[in-house]
């Protein structure tokens, strides 16, 4: 067994939110350890029941073992799987079909799948594979998606300091997916702002994980209703939960980037309530 259950988060109702100290934001909202040397380490959110994690193999391979939060046979019986590398190289077995992933490449796993494992091609140089999985109740292939056939979009401008491009890689019109929406947003150097303007989207919720941020620097995550902000500083590797009713944007102190996920009653992801900045307090 390597899976490792890191903790579970209920849901919190943003009128609580109001009055929570950092502490209590952080240990509701943040996940620290993501990536754990030979482990699986998971975190089952009560958001949309959505699992985030990493799997860090070295010189063993990992597998994705029955997790117990979810009460079924195997982790994917009613569940569906995103992945994207961002360590180095490696590959995923998914029932005896092995997928290559270099870094920044992406695998999604459909329902049903009984056998997943994650292997690094050298164990000096780990691969990192950021995990998100959502419930799923329709079979879909297994597909590979590399960064290059990504969806990309280019935002922002140097003037706001938020120049930015987006690669969407799980998306409902290239992927059989059911809930899970997966991409990867990298900001240019010299800008730091994420998601500005910001939103909310209460259809869905979101989950971050920050990375290529120098071990010096962090990221302002701000999140609460849009007219009770709050923010928690988040370094390099770590995770947010973003609640549906909650914003979801970040300001760093160099350039970051971040994978971000989601899972909710629809997969639009042009589906946001804008919150414009002079409405935000
Ligand atoms: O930089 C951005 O803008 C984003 O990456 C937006 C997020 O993906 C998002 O919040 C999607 O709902
Ligand atoms: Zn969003």
């Amino acid at each position: 067994m390597t899976t490792k259950t890191i903790d579970e988060r209920q849901a919190a109702h943003p009128r609580d939110v109001r009055g929570y100290d950092t502490e209590t934001l952080r240990q509701d909202f943040l996940i620290e350890r993501i990536f754990v040397p030979g482990e699986v380490a998971l975190t089952y959110s009560h958001y949309d029941r959505m699992i985030v994690g990493g799997a860090m193999p070295a010189a063993k391979p990992l597998t994705l073992d029955p997790f117990p939060p979810t009460g079924t046979p195997f982790f994917l019986a009613r569940r569906e799987l995103g992945v994207i590398n961002l360590g180095g190289a490696g590959s995923v077995s998914v029932d005896g079909e092995r997928f290559e992933l270099p870094s920044l490449d992406a695998l999604y796993v459909g329902l049903g799948a009984r056998e997943v494992s994650f292997a690094s091609t050298d164990p000096a140089n780990p691969a990192k594979f950021y995990l998100t999985s959502a419930p799923a109740h329709r079979e879909a292939r297994h597909q590979l998606i590399r960064k290059d056939d990504a969806n990309t979009i280019h935002l922002g401008s140097a003037e706001t300091s938020n120049k930015r491009t987006i690669r969407q890689y799980i998306m409902p019109n290239s992927t059989g997916t059911n809930q899970l929406v997966m991409g990867m947003t990298a900001l240019e150097p010299g800008s730091v702002w994420n998601s500005m303007p910001c939103h909310t989207h209460t259809r869905r919720m979101e989950a971050y994980l920050y990375f290529n941020l120098d071990q010096a620097h962090r990221v302002f995550h701000f999140m609460g209703e849009p007219q009770q902000t709050r923010h928690l500083l988040v370094a390099n590797e770590q995770a947010v939960i973003s609640p549906n009713w909650s914003i979801h944007c970040g300001c760093g102190t160099s350039n970051y980037s971040f994978v971000w996920a989601m899972a909710g009653d629809n997969v639009e992801f042009t589906d946001m309530d804008a919150a414009p900045v002079e409405t935000l307090r």
